[in-house]
Order: structure tokens, then sequence, then C-alpha cells
């Protein structure tokens, strides 16, 4: 199982010394949400601030854009050194062009659905993206509780990829810890995203890698 840490759960007066623990660890990328405080009721960092974590980090961005009209920040997202930069489902008007744009970036696409966005509406653009990310909790909060309606998304999603001769990546986000993230892996997801069960546990670097080894 790949693992991607959520740094809104990160000590932001040691950011510098957070960063540096999951370089250290067996984490597969670094997950930044960006909130705007219309399409989640929060507001997390900015562009400034992802700048500096990248200029840390030696892992690559998975970048999550919690904001209305992502398109508008494409430019910005890829000169922060994004890999990966996956826009809500429910934030775009014209999805298919937003990832067009993501791509011509040079980045990966990725398509978050909310928990309750039913997975068929992925239908027509499941074959263009890269990743999937399947919201466990409603975006906006780090520490909320795992909604396990997700596992039964995972298995509709394998199968609409199937149909699609899609192969995008699963990630998971929400709630992820050592029991919600076994279930997961049997559900057959490829990627969490994890916040407070790592960053709060004593050890989070044993806690990625429990996480790993899924
Ligand atoms: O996007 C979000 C919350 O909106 C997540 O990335 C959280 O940051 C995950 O944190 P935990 O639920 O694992 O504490």
């Amino acid at each position: 199982m790949k693992v991607s840490p959520s740094v809104l759960s990160a000590d932001f007066g040691n950011l510098a010394r957070d960063i540096q623990m999951i370089n250290d660890s067996k984490a597969s990328m670094l997950h930044l949400d960006v909130m705007d405080g219309v399409f989640v009721p929060n507001i997390s960092f900015g562009f400034p601030v992802i700048k500096h974590i990248q200029a840390l980090s030696t892992k690559p961005l998975d970048v999550h854009l919690m904001i209305v009209d992502p398109d508008k920040f494409v430019t910005q997202v890829r000169d922060c050194g994004a890999a990966l930069m996956t826009v809500h489902y429910e934030a775009c008007t014209h999805l298919n062009r937003v990832v067009q744009h993501i791509h011509d970036a040079g980045m990966k696409a990725g398509v978050a659905l909310n928990p309750a966005t039913p997975v068929a509406l992925l239908r027509d653009i499941v074959a263009c993206v890269d990743l999937v990310l399947l919201m466990s909790v409603n975006p906006g909060f780090g520490g909320q509780k795992f909604i396990a309606g997700v596992l039964d998304k995972i298995a509709e999603l394998k199968q609409l990829m199937a149909q699609k001769h899609a192969h995008a990546l699963i990630e998971v986000d929400g709630g992820v810890n050592a029991e919600t993230g076994k279930a997961l892996a049997q559900a057959g997801a490829d990627m969490v995203v994890s916040g407070n069960y790592l960053f709060k546990s004593p050890d989070p670097q044993h806690a990625i890698e429990l996480l790993n080894d899924l």
C-alpha cells in the first residue's frame, strides 16, 4: 500500500522537522490539502507554503485542491513542483478540460469524489485520469471518523475501470489508521492518505511502515 501523509496534521511550528521525518520514511508521496473556505468550510495553506515544503521534501507532491474553479490554478500548482494535481468532480464545470490542462502542464491528474458523490459519475472521465481519490470523510478537516461506505465505492470503481479499460490508481483519504487501512487494502485501494493517525503516533515512521506493509 502506498502512503501519502497529510501535511494538514503536521506541526506547522516544526514543519521542516516533520517534512524531514517523512523524507526518511517509507511514504510514497506527500499529501497537501489546499482549501478555500468556499468549497469546504475551512482554509488551510496556499502556494507560498507549498513552495517552501517542496524545497524541503524529497517525496513527490500530491496536491489535493479542495477549491472551486481549480482550473485557474494549474500553472501555480505546477510551479510549486507538484507531481500530481487532484481536483474535485463537484468543483469543476468542465472537468475534461481541467484534466487536459493538468496533463499539458506536465503533471499527473487526479479526480476526487466526496463521500456522497456516486462513482458512476466518473464513467466518461475515469480513463483520462491517473488517479481517483475517494474521500472517506467530508473534506475540510483532519481527525474525522472514517465513512465505511467507501469500501463499496472501491468495488464499484474497480468494476467501472475494468469496463472502461482504465488504469487509474485508487487513493482513499480520511480517517485512515491501521484498522481502516487494512479494510482498504482488502478492498483494493492502491494508496491511502493519513493525517492524524500518523502525526499523532509516538512513532510516525513506524505507523507509515505499518500502512505501507498492508
Ligand atoms: O483532506 C483531508 C481532510 O479534508 C484529509 O487529507 C485529512 O487531512 C486526513 O486526515 P485524517 O482524517 O487522516 O486525520
